[in-house]
């Protein structure tokens, strides 16, 4: 790097007119995190022999699936005209359930460029994702991105590109994060059409927290985007929202590793360290401001997510359930749409109740759990927000099915989306026939171009939440794209059914679900059960129902498992063996009423795991 670069890259010293702060958003799989690669090597922060695949996801997770999930703001110098220029890039992720991810970068930012595949168009979450940038006031500069595909259709897809946000068809640019082909116009692009940030630097500081995460050796790492003032080492901070004050150990940039600097001044994005281990104290959306001499206003923070899906995790040995809440907590710091409270269960014993985005939110935090955290744990079947009132008019929220009113039900209220599919028009007629079936009302249908369509349903969350992607994926032979957002609530027969052993309901197991499906549910829940439970010296039921109506039946017949029976001759140790071992057994048993379950098979039965039969063992 020439030293004039490096300059550049000292920040507090740097002109905010020097300053371009800007993000990428696209559509999953188009590309971003491999242009953001070509960046961090054509801008010379990383070298040849340092580079790897999607740098910047740091995430196992995020390598192996090929995804981003969190954010990363990193900073390069980029010359142009004869200046130097820092420019602050956000890698953002792309998966509707990271949404809020994409929202707080956005606020850190005065421009985005638009990513768009060139030979796939324009997708739901770049749509979803233009409209978040427009919300946010922020320069769009629409890219096409591997046009060394021999797919690649830029015209067809520049025309679309204009046609959606205005402007001509040749200011759509187009590069290739493969090559790096038009990556460095794309950086001039930048500097010019990107305004460079504005801030008072002689007033009390003010720096917004887009992103906090915790590491294990350094404490709680905050990054921030410095609006008004300056912030340098040593100072004291403040956070606005609790008035707790902190000293600033380390200030610095990522570029793209963390780098000690001397101060952040306006405009700048940079992380603080202030050794403070608590998760909870530096809160995403909060403002940072000077202890000493305080700004009088915070920033607008950001509306926090809200949960959209529940479900109850449980460590699968129970003497996990601290680390389980230790890990929740630790995670909480760098994923703020994380919710959780203790709950207990007959079936799974003490575990947490948990709010998620969205599915793929629910799978990525049961996965870090296992794999940071080495825990293994299982997950109860997800559930919405359910509106219960009842016939005395009393109204409960519902996030767990077994906090559903026991008494007589006046109404229900689930949560409704509105959910764009875009997709080739040859499929319309069999996206059409999924949406229906899971209870949508068509609301409109825009052709993008000749052959493309978006597709607008409102359907209930509830039964998008199950296997709706990958049905919509299936049925198009992964050609149709989808995106949702909340669109209030709607009134339905949904009922909950319960499963029980001999009588006893097993809370794991009741679920929410509209009267027409009740009888499928209950069903496939009481065959599952009926495989995996072993037998007992006794006959026992496996029932559903419906409040007192019993809806399916299974039972498992009585067997008396006697352990003696390989015994034959008359050594006495080795019978007293065989009766410890079975105690030992018996240690991991769960009791319904009479009736003992190995936890395994509730799990096996939560997870869909029917190929388990252990029930002679
Ligand atoms: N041929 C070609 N392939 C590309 C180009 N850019 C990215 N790809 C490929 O497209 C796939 C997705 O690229 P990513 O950079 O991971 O996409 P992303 O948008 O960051 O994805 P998320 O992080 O999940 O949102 C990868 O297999 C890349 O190798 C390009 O310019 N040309």
């Amino acid at each position: 790097m020439s030293p004039r670069a490096q300059a550049a890259l000292e920040p507090a010293a740097t002109d905010p007119a020097r300053i371009r702060n800007f993000c990428i958003i696209a559509h999953i799989d188009h590309g971003k995190s491999t242009l953001a690669d070509r960046m961090l090597q054509l801008t010379g922060i990383v070298q040849e022999r340092d580079m790897r695949a999607q740098y910047l996801d740091r995430m196992d997770i995020e390598r192996e699936r090929g995804i981003t999930i969190k954010s990363q703001a990193v900073r390069m110098p980029w010359e142009h005209s004869g200046d130097t220029y820092a420019l602050n890039m956000i890698d953002t992720p792309g998966h509707v359930d990271f949404t809020y991810e994409v929202s707080r970068s956005l606020a850190a930012c005065e421009g985005a460029i638009l990513l768009v595949d060139a030979a796939q168009g324009i997708e739901a979450q770049t749509l979803a994702n233009l409209y978040l940038a427009l919300e946010n006031d922020l320069e769009i500069i629409p890219v096409l991105n591997k046009i060394d595909l021999p797919a690649a259709d830029p015209e067809k897809y520049a025309a679309e590109l204009a046609n959606l946000i205005g402007g001509s068809p040749d200011d759509v640019l187009r590069v290739s994060g493969k090559t790096g082909m038009g990556v460095d116009a794309l950086l001039d692009r930048v500097v010019e059409r990107i305004p460079a940030p504005k801030g008072d630097a002689s007033a009390p500081a003010r720096a917004m927290i887009f992103d906090s995460v915790y590491d294990a050796y350094r404490g709680v790492v905050t990054y921030v985007r410095m609006v008004d003032g300056k912030l340098s080492p040593r100072q004291r901070i403040q956070m606005m929202s609790t008035r707790a004050t902190h000293e600033l150990l380390e200030i610095g940039v990522s570029s793209p590793e963390p780098t000690p600097t001397k101060g952040l001044g306006v405009g700048e994005v940079g992380y603080l360290i202030t050794g403070v281990k608590d998760v909870r104290q530096s809160k995403v959306g909060d403002t940072v401001t000077d202890a000493v001499k305080p700004a009088t206003e915070a920033l607008a923070g950001y509306t926090d997510p809200k949960p959209m899906v529940f479900s109850g995790l449980y460590p699968i040995d129970a003497s996990d359930y601290p680390e389980l809440r230790e890990a929740l907590d630790k995670l909480k710091l760098s994923d703020a749409a994380l919710n959780y409270e203790p709950e207990t269960s007959v079936a799974l014993g003490f575990g947490f109740r948990c709010g998620f985005l969205g599915l793929l939110h629910l799978e990525i935090v049961t996965e870090r759990l296992e794999r940071e955290f080495g825990l293994d744990i299982i997950t109860t079947a997800p559930s919405v927000v359910y509106e219960v009132t009842t016939e005395d008019k009393k109204t409960v929220t519902v996030t767990n099915p077994s906090e559903f009113p026991s008494g007589k039900i006046d109404s229900v209220r689930e949560p409704m989306v509105r959910a764009a599919i875009l997709a080739p028009k040859d499929y319309v007629g069999t996206i059409m026939e999924l949406c229906q079936s899971r209870r949508g009302t068509l609301i409109g249908m825009d052709y993008l171009s000749e052959d493309r369509v978006e597709i607008k349903y409102v359907v209930p969350l509830g039964e998008i939440v199950f296997d709706f992607f990958d049905q919509l994926k299936s049925r198009t032979q992964g050609y149709a794209s989808l995106d949702y957002e909340p669109a209030g609530d709607q009134e339905a027969d949904l009922v909950k059914v319960d499963i029980l052993l001999q009588g006893e309901q097993v809370d794991a197991f009741s679920a929410i679900v509209h009267r027409d499906k009740a009888y499928a549910y209950g069903v496939l829940m009481t065959g599952r059960l009926r495989e995996l439970i072993p037998r007992q010296q006794f006959e026992v039921p496996v029932q559903a129902a419906i409040g007192a109506r019993i809806i399916a039946r299974e039972s498992i017949r009585a067997m008396r498992k006697d352990v003696l029976a390989k015994c034959y001759g008359g050594d006495i140790t080795r019978k007293r063996k065989l009766l410890e071992k079975q105690k030992e057994g018996k240690k991991r048993m769960k009791m319904v009423g009479r009736v003992e379950v190995p936890q395994e098979a509730f799990i096996a039965a939560l997870s869909g795991d029917t190929e388990r039969k252990d029930k002679d063992k």
